[in-house]
């Protein structure tokens, strides 16, 4: 098992950029016109697993083939369906700018339905989110992530939550590693200061207060987007106006920057594993690599990059909010041999004592309750302390509930389960 104790490898990996280059970067690409990207001396992106044993740094661009923490069970890293997924692209605008155009928002309204109560993922266009702000935001996580182990282990994952960089999630599980690297932090607005910048500037230091800006942007913007995609599940569901919009208006989000460098055998492991997201809503903005995949009537059908669309799918927390009629739905990220690949995913999660329970009235009252009252705070609790998010955390969770208080007891220490 990898202890918890970060061990600084014996060297960093060969990393170019220095952290006040690629701060200067990230507010440069955020705001002036599209400047040419710094020329970089492409580093070798890997994951640096820590490890038990200090020198163990798997530079794993170079193995030839993936350590064993890495091989995933056959079923999960099954191959590819051909079939790609026909995601519907749904235009958020008629809503967001409210300009009367009836027979677009009833499209608008039927697509999500549909998407809803079979797969749960439909993409958007629309949105808002400038361009140029999405394209800073890919760039911070490469910047972020190009750096040396040592500065990234500067934010490295406080046990027992969601926040902070992770190589493989090596500090959590002993098989089935995820070929990745993971940068996450909270996001709520109303706070005194942004909680984003501060998050930046407090773990990494001042010369990283311009990407904190970017990400507390982004965040400031997925949190407005989510809103408006509540209003659209209400629609879609015929729930009272304001029901979510109004049940995450003081939410406390989760905002996550995957990168996925390239792998030498890329059939036998997986960048995400497959699982449902315990969250709410997710928005994904993913760069035009490709790699999530839904499972559909036992395929894996890729979702197709769109440029300037944001990809959604629904969460656990709010199939339950649903009472069932939206699908929290299975997924997985497989990873390739010739390109790295980034995914900025901003889970929607509602305030952690908010009780997660559906409307009383409605088209969704109108069913027996399909999961009992819960709040967020235990569903974050039972992924971080009790159970990998996988195929059926949803059912495992309600199971765990039900075994009364005695079941915290287990929660003294984050669990590493295999
Ligand atoms: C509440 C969360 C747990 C995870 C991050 C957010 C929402 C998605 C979850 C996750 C991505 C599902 C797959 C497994 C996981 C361990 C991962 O691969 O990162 C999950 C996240 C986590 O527990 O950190
Ligand atoms: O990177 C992707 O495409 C998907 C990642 C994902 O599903 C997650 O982080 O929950
Ligand atoms: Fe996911």
């Amino acid at each position: 098992m990898v202890s918890q104790a970060q061990q600084e490898p014996a060297a960093a990996l060969p990393h170019s950029s220095s952290s006040s280059r690629t701060a200067k970067r990230a507010a440069k690409s955020m705001d002036a016109s599209p400047a040419p990207p710094l020329l970089l001396r492409a580093p070798t992106p890997s994951i640096d697993l820590p490890s038990a044993k200090p020198a163990a740094v798997f530079d794993l661009r170079r193995e030839p083939k993936i350590p064993a923490p890495f091989v995933w069970p056959r079923d999960d890293a099954r191959p590819t369906s051909a079939a790609e997924l026909d995601v519907p692209l749904v235009d958020v605008g008629v809503l967001r700018n409210r300009n009367g155009d009836a027979a677009g928002l009833r499209r608008a309204v039927a697509q999500v339905a549909a998407a809803c109560a079979s797969h749960g993922f439909f993409q958007v266009c629309g949105h808002g989110v400038g361009a140029g702000l999405a394209r800073a935001a890919l760039d911070g996580a490469n910047d972020f992530f190009r750096l040396p182990l040592a500065e990234k282990q500067r934010a490295r994952r406080v046990p027992g939550t969601v926040s902070g960089y992770t190589s493989a999630h090596a500090d959590r599980f002993a098989s089935k590693l995820p070929w990745k690297e993971t940068l996450s932090f909270g996001f709520h607005d109303g706070a005194a200061s942004p909680v984003v910048v501060d998050y930046f500037a407090g773990t990494l230091g001042p010369d990283f207060e311009p990407m904190g800006r970017v990400y507390q942007r982004y965040c400031e913007e997925m949190k407005a987007l989510s809103l408006t995609i509540m209003e659209l599940l209400e629609l879609s569901l015929g729930v009272e106006r304001g029901y979510y919009r109004d049940f995450f208006e003081d939410s406390r989000s989760i905002m996550r920057c995957n990168y996925y460098p390239p792998c030498p055998e890329p059939e036998r492991t997986l960048g995400t594993g497959p699982h449902c997201d315990p969250t709410a809503l997710t928005i994904l903005l993913q760069d035009d690599v490709g790699g999530l995949e839904v499972l559909v009537d036992g395929d894996w059908r890729p979702v197709r990059p769109v440029p300037g669309a944001m990809v959604i799918n629904i969460g656990d927390t709010f199939m339950a909010l649903s009472n069932g009629r939206c699908k929290s739905c299975l997924h997985r990220a497989v990873v390739n041999r010739r390109q790295e690949r980034r995914s900025l995913a901003f889970f929607l999660c509602p305030r952690e004592d908010r009780v997660v329970r559906p409307p009383a009235t409605g088209a969704v009252a109108a069913a027996p309750r399909r999961y009992p009252d819960f709040t967020w705070a235990d569903l974050m609790r039972f992924t971080q302390y009790h159970y990998r998010a996988d195929t059926r955390t949803l059912d495992a969770f309600t199971s765990w509930l039900s075994h009364g208080p005695a079941h915290d007891a287990a929660a003294a220490t984050p669990c590493s389960t295999t």
